[in-house]
């Protein structure tokens, strides 16, 4: 698979070997190599995730880090001396191998920095998103709270979990809260646990995520959207490293590693007296700013590739006019509308090959509210909509909140889509209906 290819890169086939058959045994998909130069020819024309590099190999290895999407680079020399190492290091190298026949070595460097991971994994192909990765994997094992700062959908989650994995916790728990989704009276108890009686319903004592969390990493997804009493709530956990459940009556320690995520401008929020300034600074200890999908373009053709795997039967593929559309357009809904994009295109394709006129883009027809929009679509166009439409509602067992993030688009943008297709007559089934056939 393109997404975990791995350049092996040495002058004679007998030094390639080993990390070769090392690499083919554990999954990823090794990329022989003889010189720097060839190297490079072979990184201008496909993603790669990582580089091993014979110290001793034709050319400088430099070169490949120069490249518009460069892998890092492992140098590899069997018995080198410390100051060798250090000298690569030093030159841009993420790593040094002095050990390249031993398997588990090379597998174990590999899964450490290859960027470009199986399908679970970060896809990492553009530099900026690789300096982002890089700064992220850099980060990890250090305790520090985490802020992750980017447009909604650029994958903010994603790289939360990465820091997770990539940390000395990644055995703990991932523990996840969406505070912009949990009603505000209902936060503190669900944050800071609550014990029998603490109120109505409250009929056993309960643990809060920070608790949940210990020995792992808690992930506070959208924290300006926490109302003022918690944010002071939440700086005294972040501060004194404990928590106090609703009603309790002795502190618990925190050992979980906080890494929040906004999509807003913090800074902003604070000047705008919505967002406590020591808890800004608090949780501003190492901000990571992830750009827009648009500023980052060689990850779009990665990414849609990633997705055609994902959501395709494992044939599916993309024609070049498609490919180009995906490129040039301007992704307002970053990596999450390319998935929906790529997932409705794969449901009009017919031939498992997805063409441009395939492409819904939700600038579109189908994510406008407008009925100036619809009037303006053709009858096969509709009926390619509706198609799509009650094809995502059966499979969300007719749920009309899950259908309507499938498809990228507002719930009541749904609701207004099926009122029409029902004045066109078109058989829509409610949802209790699909449910129980779901
Ligand atoms: N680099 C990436 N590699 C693979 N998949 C990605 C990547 N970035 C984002 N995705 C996918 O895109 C979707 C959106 O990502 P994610 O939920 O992490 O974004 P987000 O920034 O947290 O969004 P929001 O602010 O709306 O919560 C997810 O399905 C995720 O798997």
């Amino acid at each position: 698979m393109s997404e975990n290819k791995i350049l092996v890169v040495a002058a004679d086939e007998a030094t390639r070997e080993a990390p070769c058959a090392a690499l083919d045994a554990a999954g990823f998909e090794p990329v022989p190599a003889a010189s720097v130069d060839s190297a490079c020819d072979l990184v201008a024309s496909m993603p790669v995730s990582l580089a091993l590099v014979h110290g001793a190999c034709p050319g400088d290895w430099r070169q490949l880090r120069r490249h518009a999407g460069a892998p890092p680079v492992v140098v590899m020399e069997a018995g080198a001396e410390v100051p060798r190492a250090v000298q690569a290091i030093r030159s841009g190298a993420v790593d040094f191998l002095t050990n390249p026949e031993d398997a588990s070595a090379v597998v174990s460097v590999t899964r450490r920095h290859a960027v470009v991971m199986n399908s679970r994994g970060v896809i990492a192909v553009d530099e900026r998103t690789r300096g982002v990765l890089d700064l992220a994997r850099r980060v990890a094992p250090k305790p520090v709270t985490v802020l992750l700062n980017g447009e909604s959908g650029t994958g903010k989650e994603v790289f939360a979990r990465y820091l997770h994995e990539q940390s000395d916790r990644a055995r703990g728990p991932f523990v996840a809260v969406n505070c912009a989704a949990i009603p505000e009276n209902m936060l503190e108890a669900l944050l800071f646990g609550y014990e029998k009686g603490a109120f109505t319903g409250a009929t056993r004592s309960h643990p809060g995520k920070f608790e949940q969390a210990a020995g792992g990493t808690l992930l506070l997804d959208e924290i300006s959207e926490i109302a003022p009493e918690l944010q002071a709530k939440l700086l005294r956990a972040l501060q004194e490293r404990e928590v106090e459940r609703l009603c309790g009556t002795a502190p618990i320690p925190v050992d979980a590693r906080v890494v929040a995520t906004t999509n807003r401008d913090l800074r902003q929020a604070v000047q705008n007296g919505q967002f406590r300034e020591d808890l800004y600074y608090r949780l501003h200890v190492f901000p990571i700013q992830l750009p827009p999908l648009r500023e980052r373009r060689d990850d779009i053709l990665p990414l849609a590739d990633a997705f055609l795997r994902k959501f395709g039967d494992g044939g599916a593929t993309m024609s070049p006019g498609a490919r180009h559309m995906l490129r040039e357009y301007e992704w307002p809904g970053n990596v999450r509308e390319l998935e929906n994009v790529v997932q409705r295109a794969l449901i009009l394709a017919d031939d498992g090959c997805v063409d441009a006129e395939d492409l819904r883009f939700e600038l579109g027809p189908l994510s406008s509210a407008a009925p100036e929009a619809d009037a303006s679509l053709d009858d096969s166009m509709k009926d390619s909509e509706h198609r799509l439409i009650l094809d995502t509602l059966r499979q969300s067992n007719g749920s009309r909140k899950m259908t309507a993030e499938r498809l990228g688009i507002s719930v009541r943008t749904l609701r207004y889509k099926l009122a029409r297709m029902r004045d066109d007559g078109v058989p829509v089934p409610d949802s209790s209906a699909m449910a129980q056939v779901g």
